[in-house]
């Protein structure tokens, strides 16, 4: 089964071009999804985060307060190597659980760790979404509401830029239009079916 990983900085254009992977009826398993199902209510390790944090990390329904935690953790890097030391394993974990299980000739890893962590080696290729830190900051802080001081903070203790870029087997350049997106993605996908092809007529 071949996994192609998908990643970029915070508001890059993933969710994009997982959605346009997705219209070419290919699997896409999303990392953010899977890290927010292993502090689901009454799990174990939301009890270690309410344990570590205090209660008041928890909303009134015990589900974790998500905003607070996120500026916890991009204010104080100790902070967020504990989650990221309790979290990691659970994920990555539940993501080899997930990926046995598809059947589709190719699925894609979407995670925007997917280089700062050991589910790098989960993945055959590495598909970049890349775009300029004005545009990323732009979209992002539009996105969630938040300030672009807040997006700023999270974007500089991610991987820098050119660190992403050079690890890239695929660049997709998301400066441009939505259109431009499905565009590179059409394009990225017969490069993958191509790849997914010489494979399998390798093992016959
Ligand atoms: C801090 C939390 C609670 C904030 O939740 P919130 O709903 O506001 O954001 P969400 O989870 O949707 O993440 C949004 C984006 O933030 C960035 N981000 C999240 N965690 C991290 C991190 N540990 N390091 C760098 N960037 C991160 C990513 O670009 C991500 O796509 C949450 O991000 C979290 O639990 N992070 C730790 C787990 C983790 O590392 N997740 C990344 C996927 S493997
Ligand atoms: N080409 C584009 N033109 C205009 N807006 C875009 C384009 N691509 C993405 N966006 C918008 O930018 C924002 C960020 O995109 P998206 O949510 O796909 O990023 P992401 O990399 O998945 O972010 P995160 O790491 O936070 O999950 C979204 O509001 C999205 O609709």
């Amino acid at each position: 089964m071949c996994v192609f990983g998908l990643t970029g900085g915070i508001g890059s254009g993933k969710s994009a071009a997982a959605a346009a992977f997705r219209e070419l009826g290919i699997d896409v398993l999303d990392a953010d999804k899977v890290a927010r199902d292993v502090v689901c209510i009454g799990s174990d390790a939301l009890k270690q985060i309410s344990q570590h944090f205090g209660p008041d990390i928890l909303l009134p329904d015990q589900s974790l307060n998500r905003a607070q935690l996120r500026s916890i953790i991009f204010n104080a890097p100790e902070e967020k190597r504990w989650l990221e030391n309790l979290l990691h394993p659970l994920i990555r974990d539940k993501i080899t659980a997930h990926l046995s299980q598809r059947l589709k000739p190719y699925q894609i890893l979407e995670s925007p760790l997917l280089l700062e962590t050991n589910q790098a080696n989960l993945v055959q290729k590495i598909i970049v979404v890349d775009v300029d830190k004005q545009t990323q900051i732009d979209r992002a802080s539009l996105r969630d509401g938040v300030t672009r001081d807040e997006i700023t903070a999270i974007v500089n203790s991610q991987m820098p830029r050119e660190h992403r870029l050079n690890q890239a087997d695929f660049i997709i350049n998301n400066n441009g239009s939505a259109g431009d997106l499905k565009e590179q993605v059409l394009n990225i996908h017969h490069q993958l079916a191509a790849i997914v092809q010489a494979k399998a007529r390798q093992n016959d």
